[in-house]
């Protein structure tokens, strides 16, 4: 009688009559541990969210939670927040939670150790009109739709050799805008005017070869930068219909009507785009320029890989229009992209101006490194060791977005012995993890050597949980490699090719207001002055 006869409890197991058999007989054998050994622990963690305590929390008043107290600069809330409640603490907005984290360690237990379970977002009504419904890569939860456009995006766009048949047209665009500069040498500049001018115009050629021409186009990208402010206010303000869905018909503060407006603002400054692509006719306010470098030579531009593509855009089963799909990306690309790069310019450039000496750093090295017979290029970014250094510290004091992107997990789940309700929103506050006295020595103060004394350990990679200005895990900043060629290009060619004063009079303050992205309350206002050695250098293209 075979074992399986025998009633044995594994009958399968029992099955191997020759003595091959033994392999399959200890794989199985493997195999059951393993799985009693997952049940095992699976039934520890389910027991361990039911005992494990809510994290702490200010208890604020009935039915409205803390929303009464919570005000409109929502970083400095959280970091005050965290002073009393610690590393880890909740907050009930209305009907719904929100949990806000202010550790290295408990970071990485959500970015690291239960990444796939936190890879998921839930917008809010700002952030899902903008998006096209969450149809984007930033704001769409993990699953085939997701992963399918962030790796298009990641492999096709953001590619070293994309990225590098590309230089050509960043470099054009910095060009222009030095020789435009040293034309109004010595009037006040809008410094992050300049930069987001710069960066809406390498972006744009680099997806389907047209930028901003002219008086007109100035005239639209300055109006693009206010409507783009407007919606990254609107995305971070606290909004009544997002705490309380039943009332979101209401629309209280007027967010949803607000932000259709500015949507179908963006919406008619990205479709002439595609209409070009798709048409090969533009009505919009830009311009392909003849003759001159385009994004990839002898391949298509990312607009028209896209189109020509055949993936699977279905979300939760349901297909997604392609035309939806691209719009989505194209805002992710063009918002998160441009304004993200030139808050930084304006952040770093307003450090400098207030460290005189860390400026006087900065130029010695161009000078060393680039020459002032040159303009810079990308291939000296690597030797510029102190101005790196510059960046990482001017994004631990401002990083764009301070909150990073809210993630929500898909189950319940314990962090730091607390437990973390599926659905809630997960905020990493990196803001005050980059200005923790227990972390950094003298916090406040801009001291970029201490990003000189160890440079491998930090970058932007998301390893190190005390610093992650770019996010880390799955949903880190998709577009991290061609923002790290981006700004410190831009960064280096402003400062090496002019000297830069504040106006007479004026003051300078680091003082910063609330938006997803935060920027500088005042704009940075500076007057440059050349100094290279010949005109004929700004004028070389
Ligand atoms: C200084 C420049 C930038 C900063 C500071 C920045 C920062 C961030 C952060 C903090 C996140 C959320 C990460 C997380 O949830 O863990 C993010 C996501 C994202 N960023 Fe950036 N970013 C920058 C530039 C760019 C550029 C140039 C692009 C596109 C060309 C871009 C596209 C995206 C996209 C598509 C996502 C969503 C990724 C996802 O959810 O899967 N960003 N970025």
């Amino acid at each position: 009688m075979s074992n399986a006869d025998s009633g044995s409890a594994w009958p399968w197991l029992g099955n191997a009559k020759e003595e091959n058999d033994a392999i399959p007989r200890a794989t199985a054998t493997v195999l059951v541990i393993a799985i009693a050994a997952l049940s095992f622990f699976s039934l520890c963690r389910r027991r361990n969210h039911l005992t494990s305590p809510l994290p702490p929390g200010p208890r604020g008043v009935p039915f409205f939670g803390y929303l009464p107290f919570l005000g409109t600069n929502l970083h400095r809330k959280f970091a005050e927040l965290a002073e009393t409640y610690g590393p880890i603490y909740k907050l009930r907005l209305g009907s719904k939670l929100y949990v806000v984290v202010n550790s290295p360690s408990l970071a990485k237990e959500i970015v690291r150790d239960q990444d796939m379970t936190f890879a998921n977002r839930d917008p809010n009504i700002a952030g899902a009109i903008a998006s096209y419904g969450a149809r984007d890569i930033a704001f769409s939860s993990q699953g085939p739709y997701w992963r399918n456009l962030r790796k298009l995006f990641v492999q096709q766009l953001m590619s070293n050799m994309s990225l590098d048949a590309c230089y050509g047209l960043r470099r054009q665009e910095v060009r222009k805008a030095l020789s435009d500069l040293y034309r109004k040498r010595g009037l006040p500049v809008d410094i992050g005017e300049l930069a987001l001018l710069i960066l809406v115009n390498m972006v744009m050629g680099m997806l389907w070869g047209g930028t901003l021409q002219g008086e007109k186009g100035e005239a639209v990208a300055s109006e693009f930068r206010e409507v783009v402010a407007k919606l990254m206010v609107l995305l971070g303000s606290p909004n009544v219909s997002d705490f309380f869905p039943a009332l979101a018909w209401l629309d209280l503060q007027g967010v949803e009507r607000d932000m259709k407006r500015v949507h179908q603002w963006l919406d008619g400054f990205i479709q002439p785009i595609i209409d070009c692509a798709t048409k090969g006719t533009t009505s919009g306010p830009f311009k392909q320029k003849e003759g001159e470098p385009k994004c990839i030579e002898q391949k298509k531009d990312f607009l028209q890989i896209f189109l020509d593509m055949e993936i699977n855009l279905e979300d939760n089963q349901s297909p997604v229009d392609k035309n939806v799909a691209l719009k989505a990306i194209l805002m992710d690309v063009v918002i998160g992209g441009t304004d993200t790069t030139s808050t930084m310019v304006e952040w770093v450039m307003a450090e400098l101006l207030q460290n005189r000496n860390v400026m006087n750093k900065v130029i010695h090295e161009l000078t060393e490194v680039v020459g002032e017979d040159e303009m810079v290029e990308e291939h000296h970014l690597p030797k510029l060791k102190y101005l790196d250094a510059v960046i990482k510290e001017a994004f631990r004091l401002h990083p764009a977005l301070p909150l990073l992107v809210p993630r929500t997990p898909n189950a319940s789940c314990v962090v730091g012995g607390y437990m973390i309700p599926k659905g809630s929103n997960v905020f990493l506050n990196m803001g005050s993890i980059h200005r923790d006295p227990k972390i950094w020595d003298e916090p406040l103060e801009f001291r970029p050597e201490r990003f000189l004394e160890g440079p491998s350990k930090y970058d932007f990679s998301g390893n190190n949980f005390a610093y992650m200005p770019f996010g880390s895990g799955r949903r880190i900043c998709a577009g991290l490699a061609l923002a790290e060629r981006m700004l410190p290009y831009v960064l280096a060619s402003l400062l090496h090719s002019f000297k830069w004063e504040i106006p007479l009079g004026s003051e300078l303050d680091l003082l910063d207001k609330f938006g997803i992205v935060v920027k500088k309350m005042k704009p940075l206002v500076a007057i440059p002055r050349p100094r290279l050695s010949t005109p004929e250098l700004y004028m070389s293209r």
